[in-house]
């Protein structure tokens, strides 16, 4: 295998109203990765993730999974990865073991000699094995979503590919998938999630990827990725009028003062003289820092506007 999972050159899907919902992706994720496919809705994520897992044909462009061009060679691919896309398919009146037991016995290259085995590892794996005997219908949202994982988690997989899997959970149910994520992702999996939430793909993912209408703004590292934007200047002072008139007079842009805090853009000038320059106008200074960028900020700073979840 190379060093990418995901390989995609040009990747584009019109479907047949003639909606553009994916133009030209270029996307590479990294083996090993925690993978965010971040973006608000309708930029075309699950018609990306539907193109990958060999589910519809893309109009133009080439995309290849596991080094295999898809969707020609799904069937060697597929069974190497774990997919939950659109919530799980689950019999509410069958216990969670049984769904899981059912499931299995669907999937044509399954061994049944070792079903029971992998059913309570999986079981075990997404913490529902005291809950194994409720029936489904009994699970709450964050407890289907969790079964949903286990049986993408019958088989060992080199990818799982999870199509926003907190979308309708509570926090506590958020929490759980998070947690999961990054412990699936520590035993070697790489993963593929997508989620419209900013600070999500923040807290669980090392790379990232963002769309908005069907197009890939920026992709890499999240780290490289937030680098890339540049923090904020925070002063906290007892007089933020005086200091928001002296930052603006060194050059510090989009100066905004709420209460003790008043932050701007850094201007390019030593940081050292804004500094100098309150003290010297008689403002008292708390605090004088530059905040890490957030993803947030490198959105903003790539689309010159705030990240709309609306949709
Ligand atoms: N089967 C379809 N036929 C026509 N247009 C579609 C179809 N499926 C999706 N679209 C359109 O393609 C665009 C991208 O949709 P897609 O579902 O891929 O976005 P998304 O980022 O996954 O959003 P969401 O999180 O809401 O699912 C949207 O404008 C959507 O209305």
């Amino acid at each position: 295998m190379g060093a990418s999972v995901i390989d995609t050159r040009g990747l584009t899907k019109r479907y047949r109203g003639g909606q553009l919902a994916v133009d030209g992706l270029d996307l590479t994720v990294p083996a090993g990765s925690v993978f965010g496919f971040l973006g608000p809705n309708g930029s075309g994520k699950t018609t990306t993730i539907r193109m990958l897992m060999g589910l519809i044909q893309p109009t133009s462009g080439t995309a290849r999974v596991l080094g295999h061009p898809m969707p020609r060679a799904s069937r060697a691919v597929l069974p190497h990865v774990g997919a939950l896309i659109e919530g799980p398919a689950l019999y509410g009146f069958l216990s969670g073991r049984d769904n899981l037991l059912r499931y299995d016995a669907a999937d044509p290259v399954a061994d049944p000699r070792t079903r029971r085995a992998r059913v309570e590892a999986a079981l075990e794996r997404v913490g529902l094995a005291a809950a194994a005997a409720k029936k489904a219908k009994a699970y709450s949202l964050g407890m289907k979503q969790r079964l949903g994982l286990a049986a993408a988690l019958l088989q060992p997989r080199e990818l799982l590919v999870l199509d926003e899997p907190t979308n309708g959970l509570d926090p506590q149910g958020m929490r759980e998938i998070r947690t999961l994520v990054r412990e699936l992702a520590g035993d070697g999996t790489t993963v593929f999630l997508s989620s419209h939430l900013l600070d999500e793909i923040e807290q669980v993912c090392t790379h990232a990827a963002v769309m908005t209408q069907g197009r890939l703004i920026a992709q890499g590292a999240v780290a490289d990725l937030a680098a890339g934007a540049r923090g904020r200047l925070v002063v906290t002072t007892p007089d933020p009028g005086e200091a928001a008139r002296v930052l603006k007079e060194q050059g510090v842009a989009d100066v905004v003062a709420a209460e003790d805090r008043v932050t701007g853009e850094p201007p390019e000038r030593d940081l050292a003289e804004v500094n100098a320059a309150l003290v010297t106008a008689g403002v008292r200074v708390r605090g004088f820092v530059v905040e890490r960028a957030s993803l947030e900020d490198a959105f903003v700073a790539l689309t010159g506007e705030g990240f709309d979840v609306a949709g």
